[in-house]
């Protein structure tokens, strides 16, 4: 049997970090985020539904999704963003649900979903690790690995569930203030603990 993992935490929280360790140890992962940049690649439905709702402003002259001018607006914007989501959305479920149903059987898959606890599927999985950070270290780590401004970081902060919801929904903890190799620890820990309750 498949165990079903679900992974979440704020953004630059370390949740990358988390599934590129899972990966390493075997986990079979499938990121949300690299689904939903796929589902409005150039060509697709999926595009063409974005432009549709958004409008033209949001393609460059070579027909892409411009990310950057989508951001801007839909992170300064409730509204626009939730019609963007109501796109995505379905088609990333349905792409995840596609990948999961390919995983080789009794794999662990993980599925890495920034927004979990904002979407109410975590009842769906048979764990949901959270990956949890102070604020203030999420935006630290987003000026000093991404070149955000304060206000960029702070304001897709804002777009996201707070920290006590996503703690709420999880049924381990994972604690990323420490050093790359303390996560790895207790990565494996998890790991080792889920594979032995399966
Ligand atoms: C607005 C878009 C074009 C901006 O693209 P950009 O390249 O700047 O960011 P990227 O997609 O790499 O996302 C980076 C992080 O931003 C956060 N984020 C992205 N979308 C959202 C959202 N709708 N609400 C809150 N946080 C979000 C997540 O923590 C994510 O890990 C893009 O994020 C998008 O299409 N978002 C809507 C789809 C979505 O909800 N994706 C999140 C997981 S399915
Ligand atoms: N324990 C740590 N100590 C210092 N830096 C870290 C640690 N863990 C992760 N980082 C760094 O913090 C940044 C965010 O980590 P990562 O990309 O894994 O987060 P994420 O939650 O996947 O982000 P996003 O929500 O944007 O996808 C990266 O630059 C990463 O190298």
């Amino acid at each position: 049997m498949t165990l079903r993992v679900g992974l979440t935490g704020g953004i630059a929280s370390g949740k990358s970090t988390v599934s590129a360790i899972l990966a390493e140890l075997g986990a079979v992962v499938v990121d949300a985020d690299l689904l939903a940049r796929e589902v409005v690649e150039r060509g697709t439905p999926g595009l063409a539904a974005v432009v549709e709702e958004l409008g033209d402003d949001v393609l460059t002259p070579e027909g892409d999704l411009d990310r950057a001018a989508v951001g801007a607006l839909v992170f300064a914007d409730p509204d626009a963003r939730r019609r963007l989501e109501a796109i995505v959305h379905p088609l990333v479920h349905a792409r995840a649900a596609e990948l999961e149903a390919a995983a080789p059987e009794d794999a662990v898959v993980v599925h890495d979903i920034p927004l979990l606890a904002e979407g109410g599927r975590a009842d769906s999985f048979d764990a949901v690790l959270v990956v949890d950070v102070p604020t203030e270290v999420q935006v630290e780590r987003m000026v000093r690995d991404r070149g955000w401004t304060r206000e960029q970081a702070e304001a897709r902060i804002a777009a996201q569930a707070g920290r006590a919801d996503r703690i709420a929904i999880a049924t381990h903890v994972l604690d990323n203030t420490g050093s790359r190799e303390e996560l790895r620890a207790a990565v494996e820990r998890v790991l080792a603990e889920l594979v032995a309750r399966a």
